[in-house]
């Protein structure tokens, strides 16, 4: 992380502590209402530049026997770290670079709380980093970080999307997507 980062103040239209962060699209598997084999994770502003997410780890999340795969986590970190972009951002941005700590097995059936925060940010990257716990289920220890992330986001604009934005439904020659098979 450059050592030249700054911390901006939150944008207007970032909630106020404790209401909702709105889902950023619709038809995210993370977050939108409109992607019904997705994660559905919830988001409330922090007092701060971060934000609390929540998921609930069902059984199609499932990796090693009884255990979240890796993937997904990865997946709900990535949307964490994006959504508390938001606060410092006011237009969309997209992941760089994510890695990912995994400390602690995390069963299915579990609630895993997110703590996500702006670290800082210069020209168009925005570095975050957040933490997990397990506030529901058979292991939960709100004390306990089960795995944690940082992550690198790029401010871009609405051109970036140009060339996907009508795949929105699917790529029509391709009724699979974009799959050879
Ligand atoms: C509505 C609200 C929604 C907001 C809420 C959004 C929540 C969404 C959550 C899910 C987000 C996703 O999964 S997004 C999907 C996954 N990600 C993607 O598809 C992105 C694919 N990659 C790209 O399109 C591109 O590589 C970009 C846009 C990331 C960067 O390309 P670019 O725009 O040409 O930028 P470029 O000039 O190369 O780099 C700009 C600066 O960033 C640095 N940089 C670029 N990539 C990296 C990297 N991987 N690691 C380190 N540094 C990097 C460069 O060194 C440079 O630093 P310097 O010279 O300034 O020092």
């Amino acid at each position: 992380m450059p050592d030249d980062l700054t911390l901006p103040e939150p944008v207007g239209s970032f909630p106020a502590a404790g209401q909702p962060v709105p889902q950023h699209w619709s038809r995210c598997f993370g977050c939108g209402d409109q992607s019904p084999a997705g994660m559905s994770m919830s988001f409330t502003a922090g007092e701060g530049l971060d934000v609390w997410g929540r998921l609930e780890v069902a059984p199609r999340y499932q990796g090693g026997p009884g255990v979240i795969h890796g993937g997904i986590l990865s997946t709900a970190f990535d949307e964490a770290l994006g959504m508390v972009c938001r606060s410092i951002v006011d237009g969309p941005v997209v992941t760089g670079h994510l890695e990912i700590d995994f400390a602690r097995p995390i069963p299915l059936g579990s609630v895993l709380e997110f703590h996500a925060r702006i670290d800082g940010s210069i020209r168009r990257k925005v570095y975050a980093s957040a933490e997990a716990r397990i506030v529901e289920g058979p292991t939960a220890d709100p004390d306990v970080v089960v795995a944690t992330s940082r992550g690198l986001f790029l401010t871009v604009t609405a051109e970036h999307f140009e060339k996907t934005k009508d795949f929105v439904d699917g790529v029509p020659e391709r009724p699979f997507g974009t799959s050879s098979i």
